[in-house]
């Protein structure tokens, strides 16, 4: 009999408790040990977060190059892990016996604009180690993609998962290159590859990497700060977004999909549109004299080649998405959380 029930049963009256289910099917093998890269980033540390508290926090290991703070080392383990330096992932996936592999290292498109050569080689030869590892320890694969991953020749509204993707961005030609040879990987080796693309992700408390949507984050700070707010991009563009909480669930609810309801391994994903001059008008339900100014920069180039409208039609047939948040609930939320701390 396993050890946690046997000592539970020395112990007093059998009273399963989460933690001797979580061992229970840890040593059936069936609860899986997730490996999560750029794991201190904006989707990393929610992420993690939720699958601690659904697999274990043993069972979920962060790896990153930046430094974690001591709440962060706290909740779990942590190394670090350069994601362009095969063999120090290689030992990661050995030593933590993982088998999930979470790939969330990046550079994002504004950023990604300003260090052509850091992109090509983190979103690239990064995700050649990933994937070539995750073939090599057979592990269940995640690699997010993004809006991004579309250009100017794409239709814009709607955007639907299959339909020309000629992005003009490094970080959307890593992204295509991402989910082809993701896909490729799938076909050849049997790699359980999946893959989603997000829309702008928008969340309270963790900072943006230096995307294009991120005024949707910068925009609450400045309105709780000085009730106003320059935006970079003009007031129409319209945007795909979602709230974190949805964007976690949606990955929660896409690895744990059984193979067979996967008709297709890279899935359009989106919870809600909007421009900066809605995003504005919602904000001003909670602050009337919130004031919005426009000066558009370079990103202004880089989202108007992006979806506006993200189709994500097959992602709810196939597996069940749907997501909770909408702009107003969005807003109400991430005050909340700016205010309070919580949500
Ligand atoms: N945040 C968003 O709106 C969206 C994000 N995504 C994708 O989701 C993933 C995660 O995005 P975010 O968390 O927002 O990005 P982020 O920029 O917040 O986090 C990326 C992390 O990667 C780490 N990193 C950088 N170089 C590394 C290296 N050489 N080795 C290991 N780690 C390294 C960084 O330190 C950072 O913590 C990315 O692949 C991104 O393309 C896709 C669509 C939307
Ligand atoms: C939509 C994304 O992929 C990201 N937030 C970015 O703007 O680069």
């Amino acid at each position: 009999m396993l050890s946690c029930l046997r000592n539970r049963f020395l112990n007093g009256p059998i009273n399963v408790s989460q933690t001797c289910i979580r061992q229970l099917y840890s040593e059936s093998n069936a609860i899986p040990r997730i490996l999560i890269t750029g794991g201190l980033g904006q989707l990393g540390v929610p992420l993690a977060k939720r699958l601690r508290e659904k697999y274990g926090q043993e069972n979920v290991v962060l790896s990153d190059i930046a430094r974690p703070t001591s709440v962060l080392l706290k909740q779990g383990t942590y190394r670090y892990a350069d994601v362009m330096d095969y063999k120090q992932v290689q030992e990661l996936i050995v030593n933590q016996q993982i088998d999930w592999l979470i790939h969330l290292s990046a550079l994002l498109s504004a950023v990604g604009e300003q260090n052509v050569p850091l992109a090509m080689k983190l979103n690239i030869e990064g995700v050649h180690n990933i994937l070539d590892l995750a073939r090599k320890y057979k592990c269940k694969l995640f690699i997010p993609s993004t809006i991004g991953a579309f250009g100017p020749d794409s239709p814009r509204n709607p955007t639907p998962d299959f339909c020309i993707q000629r992005p003009r961005t490094i970080y959307g030609v890593s992204k295509v290159h991402a989910e082809l040879l993701g896909e490729y990987y799938f076909h050849k080796y049997n790699v359980d590859f999946r893959c989603l693309r997000f829309p702008g992700v928008i969340s309270a408390d963790t900072k943006p990497g230096g995307g294009t949507t991120d005024y949707a984050i910068e925009i609450f700070h400045d309105a709780l700060k000085n009730n106003s707010y320059e935006c970079y991009l003009s007031a129409d563009t319209r945007l795909p977004m979602m709230y974190i909480d949805d964007c976690v669930t949606s990955i929660e609810l896409f690895m744990e999909a059984s193979p067979e309801k996967l008709k297709q391994r890279t899935y359009n994903v989106s919870a809600m549109d909007f421009t900066p001059d809605e995003l504005a008008k919602a904000i001003r339900k909670h602050f009337p004299k919130f004031k919005i100014t426009y000066k558009t920069d370079a990103r202004q180039n880089i989202a108007d080649s992006w979806p506006e409208v993200f189709d994500d039609q097959n992602a709810r047939r196939d597996w069940g998405w749907k997501q909770k948040v909408d702009l107003d609930l969005l807003v109400t939320k991430m005050f909340d959380f700016l205010k309070n701390g919580k949500v």
